[in-house]
């Protein structure tokens, strides 16, 4: 789906937005590392707050660790800090103190956000993403939107239709998409326009977050929740007592093989952006993407029982897909995506 065409959904629409002023700020300050890095006073702490983004980033996802090693020192230390940022937020509505959880704390945590875009850091993390926001063209919608979808988190639990689920999407995993490919880089080579670029990166959240909620539907049932188009789950004659009952019924199986079909169409868009990246940024693009797929041919192979069973991809699997990845990442291809006009 081209988000700027008519038949794009109101929060595909919204969202591009985001993508364009993302793609603008890149081309204004150049697509990579031109910024001075704000002048950092200790520059050990700085290191050691970068190691510790390593160390949780290997303790919550190995194999996306080893991915970031084949990235550039710079870029895997500035991906670090990302993904500890984003993990310490999905933390707060997620984790062990999530019960205590209010919208002013949200609030909080979004004023430090703010804070360290303009050079504050409150702890030695936060220390780390603002050097790396200092560094790289990354804008701070992004991150504003994901804590937007932890507020969500704090009162929603139901989607009336795919629109409302879409930006649910964004504002959890597509943003990432958004708030990684600057540091990823665009290839020098690449013919392609900046915004497709992104729009891919865009499109591999939704797929991944698209995935995580097929896979997740007993879990979150569980929790009184249902990441689930209601209107589309009428149209197949279902609805959320069908998923309390958790029973996988032909009515279900179809109703999922259409979900996984929309997943499937994420990960298709995304597929066209990872040739575009920098050559060294591509192998954990591409290795994430594979794995997050498998994920779904599981949910497949369960007999669409995501009730009960938890769809994985096991470690024999993880490990074929990597050098596969490897491969795709280090072949010449062609540019697929909308040439720069
Ligand atoms: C051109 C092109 C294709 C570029 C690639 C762009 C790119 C790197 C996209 C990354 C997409 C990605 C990995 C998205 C994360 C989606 C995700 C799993 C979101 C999860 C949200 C909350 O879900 P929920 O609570 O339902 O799930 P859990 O039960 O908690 O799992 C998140 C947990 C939000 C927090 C996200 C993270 C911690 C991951 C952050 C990852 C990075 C910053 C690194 C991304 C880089 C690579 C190489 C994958
Ligand atoms: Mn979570």
């Amino acid at each position: 789906m081209i988000a700027d065409s008519p038949a794009a959904l109101p929060s595909q629409q919204k969202v591009y937005d985001v993508v364009l002023k993302q793609a603008a700020l890149v081309e204004k300050l150049g697509k990579l590392e031109k910024f001075p890095a704000i002048p950092v006073t200790n520059r050990d702490l700085l290191e050691e707050a970068y190691t510790r983004c390593g160390e949780i980033c290997a303790e919550y996802a190995k194999t996306f660790y080893l991915g970031t090693l084949l990235m550039t020192p710079e870029r895997r230390k500035a991906i670090w800090a990302i993904y500890v940022w984003c993990r310490r937020t999905d933390e707060l509505v997620d984790g062990p103190n999530a019960a205590h959880i209010t919208p002013t704390a949200l609030d909080r945590w979004e004023q430090r956000l703010e804070d360290l875009f303009v050079g504050r850091p409150f702890d030695m993390l936060d220390g780390a993403l603002a050097d790396t926001v200092s560094k790289y063209p990354v804008d701070i919608q992004p991150f504003r939107d994901m804590i937007e979808g932890m507020r969500l988190d704090l009162v929603k639990s139901r989607y009336k239709n795919f629109d409302e689920l879409y930006l649910y999407c964004y504002y959890v995993a597509g943003t990432v998409g958004l708030m990684s490919v600057p540091v990823m880089g665009i290839a020098p080579e690449s013919n392609a326009s900046v915004e497709s670029v992104y729009n891919a990166g865009l499109a591999l959240g939704i797929a991944n977050q698209l995935t995580n909620i097929l896979r997740d539907v007993g879990e979150d049932a569980g929790r009184g929740r249902v990441y689930l188009p209601q209107d589309e789950l009428a149209k197949f004659g279902l609805s959320d007592e069908d998923i309390f009952a958790g029973k996988v019924t032909n009515k279900w199986r179809a109703f999922m093989k259409d979900q996984i079909t929309r997943a499937r169409k994420f990960f298709k868009e995304a597929e066209l952006g990872v040739m575009e990246l920098d050559k060294d940024s591509r192998w954990p693009v591409w290795a994430s993407l594979l794995l997050y797929q498998q994920i779904l041919d599981s949910i497949e192979a369960n007999d669409y029982d995501n009730f009960k069973r938890r769809a994985y991809v096991g470690k024999w699997k993880k490990l074929v897909s990597l050098p596969s990845a490897y491969v795709r990442a280090i072949s010449p291809d062609v540019s697929r995506l909308v040439p720069m006009s």
